[in-house]
């Protein structure tokens, strides 16, 4: 297993700077997300790495060894794009074996026999070794792509975006299937993505990545639940979170109070946003930081303005009562209807308060 290190990696394109200044350590056996919107570096992140272009400044360690001025077939990687592009004409057996006869000509054939069953086995392609690529479904097609780069055995897998070729439910199939494969071999694995939700299943920690510059490099749970940054909490989460400017405030019990609506803290909020009583704040709700209740008592009030059905929840759309909408979850069995008048409160260890001009988060004690 091998670590991966940027230190003070730059990238420019003319003026347009790629990549300002990456700082990033990946352990041994880690899989990261390199995740962020179109054009935010991901790319350009793992094109440095694979020695695919050179970087202006900065040190690049694959295993402790600076690799700045080593050659991409060096470098120990393999690499799966989007594009998996299988050779048409070679069944899947020849496709598994061509790295392996590329780089040698005179290789045993048992030993590339052995190698190939070894990696089809792992990934479920044992009965398909005489099929054409023209006659496998896209996730078979897939995990020969996959095959091919593990034949080699190198030391960092990098994939990007492998799965964006797939229909939704494949995609998450092949998640499950790539996830197994990295706990089965071990590897260390950089996997660029701009799908949120593929980078919180599959990754041990996610770099968020926005206009060339790292965000925050944390576990997914501490990135969802912690977020460094306004962009961070707005990027992460299958339902964009409601941002709200206002203020805390301790008057009537604990509260957000914005100047189109207020929302009730719950007693939780002592601890973890009393702090910022009184200062300015940006406040992040997802929907499952609001709890609806029947009746008013001791909540704010609200009305249902429409809702939605995902799944097992049932996702409120709410209008405070000062104009302000908010998303609220709830359970669908609680029959909450569209014109509803509520109650809603709000689980403060949910919220993240950030400060409004820098849109850093703001944390209690820190
Ligand atoms: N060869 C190039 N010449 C000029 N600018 C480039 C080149 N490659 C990338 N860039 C610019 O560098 C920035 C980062 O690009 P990069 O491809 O790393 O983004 P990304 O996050 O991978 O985006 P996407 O998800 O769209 O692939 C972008 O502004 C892009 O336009």
């Amino acid at each position: 297993m091998t670590s991966v290190t940027f230190a003070g990696v730059r990238k420019t394109y003319g003026d347009a700077v790629a990549l300002a200044g990456l700082d990033l350590a990946i352990e041994p056996g880690e899989f990261v997300a390199l995740l962020g919107p179109s054009g935010s570096g991901k790319t350009t992140t793992l094109n440095l790495l694979a020695g695919l272009i050179d970087a202006d400044d900065g040190e690049i360690r694959i295993g402790g060894r600076v690799v700045n001025d080593v050659t991409p077939d060096r470098r120990d990687i393999a690499m799966v794009f989007q594009n998996y592009a299988l050779y048409p004409h070679l069944t899947v057996f020849e496709n598994l074996e061509f790295p392996l006869r590329a780089r040698d000509r005179r290789v045993a054939a048992t030993v590339v026999e052995a190698k190939v069953d070894r990696v089809a086995g792992t990934l479920g392609l044992g009965d398909l070794l005489h099929r054409y690529p023209k006659e496998l479904s896209g996730g078979q097609q897939q995990r020969v792509a996959l095959g091919r780069a593990m034949i080699r055995e190198p030391k960092v897998f990098l994939l990007d975006e492998p799965l964006s070729n797939l229909d939704a439910r494949l995609r998450i199939r092949m998640r499950r299937d790539i996830k197994a494969l990295h706990e089965a071999i071990g590897s260390t694995i950089v996997y660029v993505t701009h799908d949120q939700a593929e980078a919180m299943t599959l990754a041990t920690r996610i770099a968020v990545f926005a206009e060339g510059r790292l965000q925050q490099f944390a576990s997914p749970a501490e990135i969802y639940a912690r977020p460094a940054n306004l962009f961070v909490a707005g990027f992460l989460g299958e339902r964009e979170p409601v941002l709200m400017a206002g203020r805390i405030e301790t008057g009537d019990g604990l509260a957000f109070v914005a100047p189109d609506g207020r929302l009730a803290l719950d007693a939780a909020a002592a601890r973890h946003l009393a702090p910022f009583a009184g200062r300015p704040v940006v406040l992040c709700i997802r929907a499952e930081a609001l709890r609806p209740s029947r009746g008013t008592d001791g909540a704010d009030g609200a009305v249902v303005a429409q809702v939605e059905l995902s799944g097992p929840d049932a996702i409120l759309y709410c209008r405070l009562d000062g104009g302000a909408e908010v998303v609220a979850r709830a359970d669908p069995a609680d029959g909450f209807a569209k014109g509803d008048r509520i109650g809603l409160t709000a689980d403060a260890a949910r919220l993240t308060a950030f400060d409004p001009t820098t849109g850093a988060a703001l944390r209690a004690g820190e």
